[in-house]
């Protein structure tokens, strides 16, 4: 007889997207099943349909064609067909099994289970080693950090863990040209972004570094992000906020900051993370406030939204911009500029006090220095005292919570970072070559006349629109714009620099140079100049190019064979771009400003660099430049090494300067005020900020413990066991093709969407090192955060695949016919994303072995053991045992819940006792700064006080749900 009749509800086998079937008719032979949730209609023999009836039981969930939620308490047998008994919304009810939705769908495992779907063994192994790899890893110091294609610079991983740990990050990265600001503003977002903190960033740079931080982004950091211009925005904005569009953004500060709509635009968005290059350009005054880029990145940097500042000179534009960009960081910090600088005149003291520190609590009479300072600062005292009474365990870890709290309150804030290359060893060292040459006639006759005439400069400055001092620094420019009228000779024909640029060109054959020169125009015209001369065609890179010419004209430079031996560069070339292939900068004039000068030599003279630096100075004897030349070196030095001392100096001599460049006796004057001026802040800056920034942006022992953290994360063995069973379960297939390489390519059954490899096209060449990595662009580091191993991880434990599976345990200790419940639980917290519950709380998993009696087994059987032991048994046959053993599962279900339930508490204190240990700080923080500080708002204050309250709501209504389930069935050995 048949076991099928119509109105029974099935699904099929291997079709579950179908949906639930509906029999219709039935004969002896076969039997015609409608899916009305796809509309389709199939027939199959009646001898081998590949069906499973759908029988829900007692406690069960059934979801109703008029959108109910059935809660089954009773089953009624009506000749065949199940009536289901029980409660929805509206109270108790009956439904025939004809009404159950046809789109129900059986993703949780005790339904699927129930259902006879049944995973793969192997599925099933992955889903729970998936999960306790997230769990293990997702906690790991190291996560987020490793995957990226960087060395593990000590600096670079100190700054990233300390800003990716915050609340809120809104931070300064204002360390020394070329020491890797954008890698660690890569590392923040890239850490921010695996732990779900950041979903959307907005990452606004010069616009002639979008392609390069576009390239960098993505090759060492596996992150795509969207370039939008005017044109990208056009396209995908139609109606609608392109910025919508993408999750990471990447723009031009030009494009943006010019464009009143597109700014509105974008700052209707939500951004998470919001990062700024090249920062120094935001400026601020007091009486005009914020200029368009500082008002657009002020509007953009809402509350909620974490800021990065990247800068390597930050007073640049003045140590007013400097402090406004600080109080946009942090607003309650840095409130009052005259107070900022009183703070700053007592920087030595707390440095000294903070090396006192060092001392306690041994030598005592340290003690008052650092009491002094906080005696109103109750935490702080807490700290002091408890250090004074503390073990030797413990010494370390209060000091060092002192010694935060000390550069936070009363140092120089906890938003500035600034690495100096005194305290990363591996620099090159920087030589200066200068070639005197003879000064043209056709400039010193300006010269000359300006020295005589006043007069004769006003109008000149009329005449040529060019600004003071450039129309001295920059004669060719000057004697361009007179030429124009006159119709006379190019400049270049005449200037003896292009002469010693032929020269130069001749004697370094197969050699590269990078040229700076300050205008635009001058770098077009050189490069057409020496083509004339020489035939020699170079690129060239300047204001009046589209990005993509610049792009092209860099990478011409670049490649490393056929590349062009020379790049000229106009100013713009001189900010963020990577240049160290290359070790001869020519420096065909010099700049105004000596932070723009360490922007300069910052091109060639930065991590990756393999040489000493070789700087070429072309400069003309008694000219403007040469006396230029002498301020840079006598007064500040500023070819040997960053000195940061550069807008000090200039802010007070610039001008002074700048009127005695044709004035010898008033130069010496200058050059000795600056100089005295350089010796003695370079001394108050050693003895307090400077000593103070090294404090708090380095730590030696915690960069350490992150280099051997990532280090663990890289080595970790577990990894490739991994692999080999996750590649397997996706279908991809593996080739070793040299000694620790593996080719990784789709197999006929790779499952879709697996990143970088599609079915039927090739695939890619992998390697665990970082070095072989480093030093070969074709190859991909696996590591546990790479984009495909991440997709296998996230696919193995979101989906249902591999939630059910059904093994057979042959063991001479066990007798046959037995069976066991394995049940793996998962946490569920649930809080608004604002509060980023994962930091205290990721997904944790809770395993319940229980035998057939409800003996529990899960401390006694481990999964591996176990998993070692398990053979496969067939669809059908998995089908029949689940069948036959319902009503005993359903109750071992219960049971092993319960059980799981037993285990939260503990998980919750523990999560919840992290939590209010974090809060409770940044409390005391903010109200310890209300005392120095008017303007920290109380209800600041109270909302941190309300975060607390909600994120321990939040971990107290952590749930464990059932994720995945396996019955063992146990078979006599023979
Ligand atoms: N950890 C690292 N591993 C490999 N390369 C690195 C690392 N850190 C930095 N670099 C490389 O060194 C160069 C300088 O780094 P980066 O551009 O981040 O510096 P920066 O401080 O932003 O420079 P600038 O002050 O010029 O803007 C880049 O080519 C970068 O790729």
């Amino acid at each position: 007889m048949s076991n099928f009749i119509p109105g029974q509800r099935f699904i099929s086998d291997g079709e579950t997207e179908l949906g639930l079937g509906t029999i219709l008719s039935c004969d002896v032979r076969s039997v015609t099943v409608l899916f009305a949730a796809s509309d389709e209609t199939r027939t199959y023999s009646v001898r081998e349909a590949p069906l499973t009836r759908v029988v829900f039981g007692r406690g069960d969930r059934i979801d109703t064609d008029d959108g109910q939620v059935l809660l089954v308490s009773e089953l009624r047998d009506e000749g065949g067909r199940i009536t289901y008994i029980g409660q929805d919304s509206n109270g108790e009810r009956e439904l025939p099994e004809s009404r159950i939705s046809d789109r129900m769908q059986f993703h949780q495992a005790r339904d699927r289970l129930l259902t006879g779907q049944i995973d793969r063994n192997d599925a099933f192994n992955l889903r729970y080693r998936s999960l306790q790899h997230l769990a293990r890893i997702e906690r790991h110091p190291g996560f987020g950090l490793s995957g990226p294609r960087i060395d593990l610079i000590p600096h670079q991983l100190h700054i990233a863990d300390d800003i990716a740990g915050r609340r809120l990050p809104r931070v300064l990265l204002a360390d020394e040209v070329g020491l890797g600001k954008t890698i660690e503003a890569g590392l923040v977002l890239h850490r921010m972004l695996l732990t779900g903190r950041v979903e959307r960033a907005l990452i606004l740079v010069p616009d002639s570094l979008t392609h390069q931080w576009l390239v960098e982004l993505l090759r060492r950091f596996s992150i795509e992000v969207t370039l939008l211009d005017e044109q990208q925005s056009q396209a995908r904005g139609g109606d609608g906020n392109p910025f919508e569009s993408a999750q990471l953004v990447l723009a031009s500060q030009q494009w943006l900051f010019a464009n009143p709509e597109r700014q509105r635009q974008a700052q209707a968005c939500v951004w998470d993370l919001l990062i700024v290059d090249e920062a120094q350009h935001l400026e601020w005054d007091p009486e005009n406030g914020g200029d368009t880029g500082y008002q657009c990145v002020e509007a953009l940097a809402t509350q909620r939204t974490g800021l990065l500042l990247l800068s390597a000179t930050p007073e640049q534009m003045g140590d007013v911009s400097h402090f406004a960009r600080l109080r946009l960081l942090d607003p309650e910090r840095y409130h009052d500029i005259d107070a900022f600088r009183a703070e700053q005149r007592g920087h030595a003291s707390l440095a000294e006090a903070i090396e006192a520190l060092e001392h306690l609590p041994a030598q005592a009479q340290h003690h008052d220095v650092l009491h002094r300072i906080v005696e109103d600062d109750q935490q702080a005292l807490k700290l002091l005292d408890a250090l004074m009474q503390a073990g030797m365990d413990e010494q370390p870890a209060l000091r060092e919570s002192l010694r935060r709290v000390l550069l936070d309150r009363y140092g120089i804030g906890r938003v500035m970072f600034r690495n100096s290359r005194r305290h990363v060893s591996g620099f090159p060292v920087r030589r200066l070559h200068v070639s005197e040459l003879e000064n043209p006639g056709a400039y010193r006759r300006i010269e000359q006349r300006i020295t005589r005439d006043e007069d004769y400069l006003d109008s000149l400055l009329i005449e040529t629109g060019l600004d003071y001092p450039e129309i001295l620094l920059y004669p060719e420019a000057t004697f361009e714009a007179r030429r124009q009228e006159s119709h006379g000779d190019s400049w270049w024909r005449f200037d003896p620099r292009m002469t010693w640029l032929r020269e130069w060109l001749k004697g370094h054959p197969g050699e590269k140079a990078l040229l700076i020169c300050h205008h635009g125009e001058t770098a077009r015209e050189l490069a057409a100049g020496l083509q004339i001369l020489t035939g020699l065609h170079v690129p060239v890179f300047h204001e009046g190019m589209t990005l993509i010419e610049r792009d092209r004209a860099a990478a011409a430079f670049a490649e490393a064979e056929d590349g062009s031996p020379l790049l000229i560069c106009s100013e713009i070339g001189s900010e963020g771009r990577n240049f160290q292939f290359c070790h001869h900068l020519i420096l065909f004039d010099l700049p105004p400003h000596p932070d723009q000068l360490e922007q300069r030599i910052g091109r060639l003279d930065r991590i990756g660099q393999q040489h000493d630096v070789e700087i070429h100075l072309p400069v003309m004897a008694d000219s403007p430049t040469s006396a230029m030349l002498r301020w840079y070196q006598e007064a500040l030095a500023a070819f040997e090494a960053p000195s940061g001392l550069g807008s000090v100096v200039s802010d007070a001599h610039g001008d002074a300067l700048f009127d005695a460049l044709l004035d010898t006796e008033a130069l010496e004057e200058v050059i000795e005020a600056s100089r005295a001026l350089a010796i003695q802040t370079r001394q108050e800056r050693e003895a307090g900020r400077d000593r103070l920034l090294a404090y708090s942006s380095f730590d030696a022992r915690h960069a350490e413990d992150m280099i051997e953290a990532v280090q663990a994360l890289d080595d970790d063995a577990s990894l490739d066991r991994y692999l080999e069973q996750a590649l397997d379960v996706f279908g991809i297939d593996t080739r070793e093709t040299d000694e620790g390489l593996t080719y990784l390519h789709p197999g006929a059954h790779m499952v879709d969407g697996m990143p970088g490899l599609i079915r039927g096209e090739e695939g890619f060449t992998t390697t665990r090192s970082r070095s072989r990595a480093l030093a070969r662009d074709d190859l991909q580091r696996l590591s546990w955060e790479h984009p495909l191993v991440r997709e296998m991880l996230s696919r193995a434990t979101n989906e249902s695949m591999g939630n059910t599976a059904l093994a057979l345990l042959a063991h001479p200790a066990i007798p046959g016919g037995r069976f066991m419940l394995e049940a793996i639980f998962r946490t569920r917290t649930s809080a608004p994303k604002a509060l980023h519950i994962n930091r205290f709380f990721p997904p944790a998993t809770v395993r319940v072995l229980l035998d057939e009696s409800g003996q529990v087994l899960s401390d006694k059987v481990s999964f591996g053991g176990l998993a070692k032991n398990l053979r496969h048994v067939k669809k059908g046959v998995a089908r029949n045992l689940i069948r036959e053993r319902q009503q005993q599962l359903r109750g071992l279900f219960d049971q092993a819940e319960q059980q799981a339930e037993a285990e939260l508490p503990a998980m919750v204190d523990e999560a919840s006792r992290q939590m209010t240990q974090q809060l409770n700080g940044e409390i005391d923080r903010l109200e310890a700064l209300a005392r120095r500080n008017p303007d920290v708002r109380a209800e600041e204050i109270e909302m941190l006080h309300q975060e607390r309250t909600a994120l321990a709501q939040a971990i107290a209504g952590t749930r464990l749900q059932l994720d995945a389930v396996r019955v063992i069935v146990t078979v006599d050995p023979q």
